[in-house]
């Protein structure tokens, strides 16, 4: 659905952010886009929804480039930013103003997402909290109903309530024919609705796997007595060594997205290495 094919962009000829990147993103999936800062994150949200225009390549929605800036593709896709700048008007003007460039535009669903995150429905948006604009705009985000839905660190702002009921609205609102891209710090807000991991670091693409995949391949946690094989990545850790391990038993344990990251940005290639050669997952 989302393709980015060869893509190079930079914001000075003299510095690349990105050199030849690839990447698939298919719909009825939730990504979630983890960096570190200056990685590249916001701005690769930015060349996927055609706000940062490639130097060569393309990012394309249903085989449209979106840095065309087709009405047609743009009232297919949403992007929400990171910061939210709301006018001197009230959440129903905002509807009235915004929503007709959204053809599956839902009403009933935005009253339901606002009632759900508890924001005021009658107040102006400048002078919510940046909380409750941020709660109003993912409400109307979800609400528009697009076929791609980008967000950038939505959970910032949030308090812990907010939090889950963000994870519970999202995981209702997404069907077989949407597509969701999440960037995001806080893994820990987000490890439980993400189906899909994509890492950006070096200019390139590090990491497009499903958390079943993951889940299938590897091991996260303590080394266990019988160990056969020598660790991907360990990490000292309050509760002594933690790490990943290859999984050919297929024991359970949980995706520790932290861990992971970490692995992936720590310069030792062995994880990705073990991940490449095991691959039964579609090149990105
Ligand atoms: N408008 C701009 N003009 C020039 N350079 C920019 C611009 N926006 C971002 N950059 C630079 O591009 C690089 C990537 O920035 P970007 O915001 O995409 O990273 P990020 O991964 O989202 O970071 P963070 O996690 O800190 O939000 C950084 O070095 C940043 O300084």
């Amino acid at each position: 659905m989302v393709r980015i094919q060869d893509l190079h962009f930079g914001y000075s000829k003299r510095v690349p952010l990105f050199e030849s990147l690839n990447l698939s993103l298919e719909r009825g999936h939730i990504y979630g886009l983890l960096g570190k800062n200056g990685a590249g994150k916001s701005t690769l949200l930015k060349c996927i929804v055609g706000l940062a225009f490639p130097w060569s390549g393309a990012c394309t929605l249903h085989g449209q480039a979106t840095a065309l800036r087709r009405p047609s593709v743009l009232a297919d896709l949403f992007f929400l930013p990171e910061e939210v700048h709301m006018p001197a008007i009230t959440g129903e003007q905002f509807v009235a103003s915004t929503a007709p460039f959204y053809p599956r535009f839902d009403r009933a669903q935005l009253s339901g997402y606002l009632s759900e995150l508890e924001v005021p429905a009658h107040a102006k948006l400048s002078a919510m909290s940046f909380g409750q604009q941020k709660k109003f705009m993912i409400a109307f985000a979800l609400a528009a109903n697009t076929s791609l839905l980008v967000m950038d660190e939505p959970t910032n702002g949030l308090d812990i309530p907010s939090k889950a009921q963000f994870r519970k609205i999202v995981a209702s609102a997404l069907g077989e024919e949407r597509c969701v891209i999440i960037s995001t710090h806080q893994v820990r807000d987000l490890d439980a609705l993400i189906d899909t991991v994509v890492v950006v670091h070096d200019r390139r693409i590090v990491l497009n796997h499903s958390m079943d995949d993951l889940t299938e391949r590897l091991r996260f946690g303590a080394a266990r007595p019988d160990e056969a094989q020598p660790a991907l990545y360990t990490e000292a850790s309050a509760r002594g060594q933690h790490g990943i391990w290859p999984n050919p038993a297929g024991l359970p344990s949980r995706v520790d997205l932290e861990l992971l990251f970490n692995a992936l940005v720590s310069g030792n290639t062995a994880l990705a290495t073990y991940l490449t050669q095991t691959s039964h997952e579609p090149a990105f």
